[in-house]
């Protein structure tokens, strides 16, 4: 009997893990799909990121049905399978979005639980942050340290570990002077003083990785969460090769709520299943962290989503809440690069296997050399750095005309969540309005990153720029596609419906096109491969080329969306699954719409946040029984 039931080992769900087992009378049990793999190269060198079975056996891969607007592709979803989640197979940065959108989530929730001050000590929680050391800073790192968890402050407590590579390309100063370049046409980008400082629009800035600065290791949620404690807490329980299938329903309700009795899961493939009870009557949880795809996943399996759909899978409806695994929002990007004569790349790894040998033994030896990299410079272009005043008015008016349209196309039929997604986007609008949105991000590649497999593209050096759209107003959905536990969920993302998504996304990589023969960068341009001379120039072209090669950022969010129920929210704002006494959700799949960042840290303040919740609703409880003992 279990007080805690934590589906899902990844970066929400350890995190709740690694709290609530800080009380010992607690007993918690994780169940997580994947394997133990932080002794796998791929997972703890900054440098390997992707490389061996990272996007294979450790990825679940989730493929999109094809996408209407993406010329009928599949797109992949990636997400990590393995006992730490994405974050073992993630590219470690650490970044956090604007004040203004952290505020937003709030206002859409009539909530002061989510702000950003309200947020910032969650976020300081989650983290021992290494301060640059004087070669970090030479080379452009920054930080604030009143948005940081620095040391030692309860450094014994779990806490990822967060810090700057000891090897930045030369092109990354050079990326960051092209953005910041002032003549003509130049972007005029301000340098960052911290790309986790809440205040990013038109900033540029080395950013911080989810890395252990001592030994220059990948920081997961296991390494922060769970390694200072392991063998340590004898009632926190771990089982990997857990595939959880559903959780099963007291017959009785408690105020009109279902209670979660225990959760079914098979091991490592077996047919027979496993149970976990839960501790109900003694306010025993399940807390749902199998991702923004893995959690809805298992609501329906459990009989909680959309009745009439669950019906028609032969699944007994046990509660109607139809916004289950609706309003899916994903970020997607693509690529500018160019061929260039810079004579360090990521491509000499991949082509001169010497050069590699000698950076691998670099990095062995101490800690420096190629794969001590981590990512990245990155910038943060408002919509004015991307499209005249007068085409985002245009553009805005258009998308508040279709206000009503778009709400009603993306909510499925869903009456509540229509309302929802209006209010989402008239939020969004407002931002972009202000020029207080980020719809995109530019990050630079020191190599070749694209749609070209390396055949298509022979031994040549080059630079990439990144576009990753991030204000996406599109939403679309995964379900369950049979009653069956082990068959993918139909996903959906519904790419680039919207048409200012559209537009947006092509002014983005137009910018990036321009950024690579922004001076300095334009030092080492040699020819443009890609969008490249055949997409030629025009905005029609570059949007026909995005729809051929665009690819999911892996960010999606949005599943199990924390709103207002009568907006169509399926948690409230302490995370609580509506109808359900006793199943809270701690990942990405509760915010409720995009935000501009990459998510990590995000979610590591969503566990912490859940934690506090649930560690207070638990102080209540026993409060009158210590009363009653004195
Ligand atoms: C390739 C890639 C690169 C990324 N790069 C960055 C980056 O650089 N910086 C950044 O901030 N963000 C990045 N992200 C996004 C970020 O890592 C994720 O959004 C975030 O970690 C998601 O956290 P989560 O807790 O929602 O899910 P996860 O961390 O994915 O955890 C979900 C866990 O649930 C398990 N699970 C799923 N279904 C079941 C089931 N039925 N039974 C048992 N277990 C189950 C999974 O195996 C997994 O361990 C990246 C993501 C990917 C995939």
């Amino acid at each position: 009997m279990y007080d805690y039931v934590i589906v899902g080992g990844g970066n929400g769900g350890l995190v709740m893990a690694s709290r609530l087992s800080e009380d010992p009378k607690v007993n918690v049990l994780v169940l997580e799909a994947g394997n133990w793999v932080e002794d796998l190269p791929e997972v703890y060198i900054p440098g390997m990121i992707g490389a061996g079975q990272a996007f294979t056996s450790l990825n679940w891969a989730y493929e999109t049905l094809p996408q209407r607007n993406m010329n009928g592709r599949s797109l992949t979803i990636s997400a990590g399978k393995a006992l730490g989640g994405s974050t073992i197979i993630n590219s470690m940065i650490m970044t956090r979005a604007t004040q203004a959108q952290y505020d937003a989530i709030g206002a859409l929730n009539n909530s002061t639980l989510w702000r950003w001050d309200e947020l910032l000590p969650f976020f300081k929680r989650s983290e021992i942050f290494t301060p640059p050391n004087p070669d970090q800073v030479a080379h452009g790192a920054s930080y604030d340290p009143t948005v940081h968890g620095l040391p030692p402050s309860d450094a014994n407590k779990g806490k990822v570990k967060v810090g700057f590579p000891n090897y930045f390309y030369p092109q990354s100063d050079m990326f960051t002077q092209a953005l910041m370049y002032t003549g003509d046409d130049g972007l005029r980008f301000q340098r960052a003083l911290d790309l986790g400082g809440g205040d990013i629009q038109s900033r540029v800035g080395i950013s911080s990785d989810s890395l252990d600065a001592s030994n220059n290791t990948r920081c997961s949620a296991v390494c922060g969460y769970i390694t200072p404690f392991l063998n340590r807490r004898p009632n926190l329980h771990i089982i990997a090769g857990a595939m959880v299938s559903k959780i099963e329903w007291d017959d009785d309700r408690i105020d009109g709520l279902l209670v979660a009795r225990r959760v079914e899961y098979f091991v490592d493939g077996d047919s027979v299943p496993r149970y976990a009870d839960v501790n109900a009557d003694a306010g025993g949880e399940v807390v749902l962290a199998a991702g923004t795809i893995g959690t809805p996943k298992i609501m329906e399996l459990s009989g909680v989503g959309n009745s009439s759909y669950l019906k028609s899978l032969g699944i007994d409806s046990v509660l109607d809440l139809p916004s289950v695994g609706e309003n899916l929002a994903d970020h997607i990007h693509s690529w500018a690069n160019a061929i260039t004569n810079a004579s360090i790349t990521k491509d000499v790894l991949a082509n001169n296997e010497t050069f590699k040998a000698e950076q691998l033994a670099l990095w062995e030896e101490n800690r420096t050399g190629l794969y001590s990299a981590a990512p990245r410079a990155i910038g943060l272009a408002a919509p004015t750095d991307l499209l005249p005043k007068d085409r985002i008015s245009s553009l805005l008016n258009e998308a508040r005309r279709n206000l009503d349209k778009y709400a009603t196309e993306f909510a499925n039929g869903n009456d509540a969540l229509r309302e929802g997604i209006k209010a989402q986007h008239q939020i969004a609008l407002d931002l972009y309005e202000k020029d207080e949105q980020i719809p995109i991000e530019l990050n630079i590649e020191p190599g070749y990153s694209g749609p070209t497999p390396r055949d298509g593209r022979g031994s040549k050096n080059y630079t990439t720029i990144s576009a990753v759209f991030y204000s996406p107003l599109s939403r679309g959905r995964t379900h369950i596609s049979s009653a069956s536990y082990t068959a993918p969920p139909a996903v959906d993302p519904a790419y680039w419906t919207h048409p200012l998504d559209v537009s947006v996304l092509t002014a983005g990589l137009q910018t990036a096109r321009k950024v690579l023969r922004t001076q300095p960068l334009s030092s080492i341009f040699v020819e443009e491969f890609e969008p490249g001379e055949k997409v030629g120039e025009s905005d029609e072209n570059v949007e026909a080329y995005l729809r051929t090669v665009a690819a999911s950022d892996s960010h999606e969010v949005g599943t199990m969306a924390m709103m207002p129920r009568l907006l169509g929210g399926v948690v409230d704002t302490r995370f609580k699954v509506y109808g359900l006494k006793n199943v809270r959700v701690a990942d990405a799949s509760v915010v409720p719409m995009p935000i501009s960042a990459h998510l990590a840290s995000t979610v590591y303040s969503i566990g912490e946040r859940v934690a506090d919740f649930i560690r207070n609703d638990q102080a209540r409880r026993t409060k009158p029984l210590v009363r009653q003992m004195e």
